[in-house]
């Protein structure tokens, strides 16, 4: 650490923040909306994320942040013959890790969890440096569970999350949001997507990395929906359908940076995945939603649990992946589109404010310790 508790941080050497989390968008874009804020502030930023992953192409389109690339093993639920190389890169990956963190003697790390934050957070522990986890899902990831003892403090999204942490470390932030995505046009997105003004549009996000089921019940559907709503469909990257390219009203994206705040604006209602930066998205930006969260025989359930706190609250129809179906599909999509103003009404009721000031706060106390 550069500061101790009883001196000032100093006067001429700005503090020095250091991120990580990746291997999906959910573990990067609460990153991308502290960031320009502590660069604001006159901190120095670094990242460590993968040689390759999403984390580094997200960063890097963010002014003034050095990135650090390091070996990562990826945390699989399935058998692959990866998982016997793992162990070696993840070891790597802490040596790594540790080298840079003492290099670079960071004040603070700040951790959004993936797979590659686990050697940044047993590096930046090993070197006396304080961290701070982020944990969005209800229930916490693998990864921060691991990280989990070596972080001084835990914030959370969902407040029932902190319940679920033992001792003292959560604390309950809510959301945080990027806020260039509360600064979208509707207009500008209709424009963007040279769509016809006054008919509904539906947009569709199958999580950042795109859901092989729900774009293929869109597609199959594509027809019957286009009758109704003009539709945004955000399909993953490699997901796109060349055959579909000419459909009258159906705009398909592997993946929309700075255009989401708009797209997302001209919306009526959507259709997601449960990751839970995404729905408190749309619950921020006030877009009914039909959710279709990750299945337990893909992930730990953990989109199930979003989801189902989002359902309770009145946000959104949820349609489990074992009950999808192009019938069940259309006939929830219908109930959402017909409740619409009812479930705007909910949203408005549960407005979580943004919680960026008050984890920037929470940094600043522990870099100064
Ligand atoms: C398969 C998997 O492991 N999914 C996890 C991952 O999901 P995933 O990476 O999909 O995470 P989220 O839905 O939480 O967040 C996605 C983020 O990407 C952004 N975005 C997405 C698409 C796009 O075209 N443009 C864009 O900017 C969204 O605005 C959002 O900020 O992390 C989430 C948060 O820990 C978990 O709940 C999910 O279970």
């Amino acid at each position: 650490m550069t500061t101790t508790s009883a001196s000032p941080p100093h006067q001429d050497a700005p503090r020095h923040i250091l991120f990580t989390g990746g291997g999906s968008a959910g573990h990067v874009t609460v990153n991308t909306a502290i960031i320009p804020t502590m660069i604001e502030q006159g901190w120095k930023v670094s990242y460590i994320g993968s040689h390759s992953g999403i984390e580094k192409q997200l960063i890097s389109r963010l002014q003034g942040v050095d990135y650090y690339g390091i070996a990562t093993g990826k945390l699989r639920r399935y058998i692959d013959l990866e998982n016997v190389k793992d162990p070696f890169r993840v070891v790597k990956g802490v040596y790594q890790a540790y080298r840079l963190i003492h290099r670079l003697k960071p004040d603070v790390l700040f951790s959004k969890g993936g797979f590659v934050s686990v050697p940044v957070v047993l590096g930046a522990w090993l070197n006396r440096v304080p961290v701070i986890i982020h944990e969005s899902d209800l229930t916490p990831g693998l990864a921060n569970r691991i990280a989990g003892p070596f972080a001084k403090k835990i914030c959370v999204t969902f407040a029932e999350t902190a319940k679920l942490i033992k001792g003292d470390k959560s604390v309950h932030v809510g959301p945080i949001i990027r806020s260039d995505l509360r600064r979208g046009s509707a207009w500008k997105g209709i424009q963007w997507c040279k769509f016809t003004p006054g008919k509904p549009v539906l947009l569709i996000m199958g999580g950042s990395l795109g859901s092989q089921r729900i774009n293929d019940t869109i597609r199959r559907n594509v027809e019957a929906l286009t009758r109704t709503y003009q539709i945004i469909h955000i399909c993953g990257k490699g997901e796109l359908d060349s055959k579909l390219d000419s459909t009258p009203g159906y705009r398909q994206y592997e993946y929309i940076h700075d255009e989401l705040a708009n797209a997302v604006a001209c919306s009526d209602i959507v259709v997601s995945r449960a990751g839970s930066n995404s729905i408190f998205e749309f619950l921020a930006l006030r877009k009914p939603m039909l959710l279709i969260p990750l299945s337990k025989a893909a992930s730990r359930g953990d989109q199930i649990l979003n989801a189902e706190s989002f359902r309770s609250a009145g946000y959104c129809e949820v349609l489990q992946e074992e009950e999808l179906s192009d019938e069940s599909f259309l006939q929830a999509l219908s109930k959402v589109y017909a409740s619409r103003e009812t479930i705007k009404k909910q949203m408005q009721q549960g407005e979580q404010g943004d919680s960026t000031q008050q984890v920037i706060a929470l940094i600043d106390q522990l870099a100064r310790e």
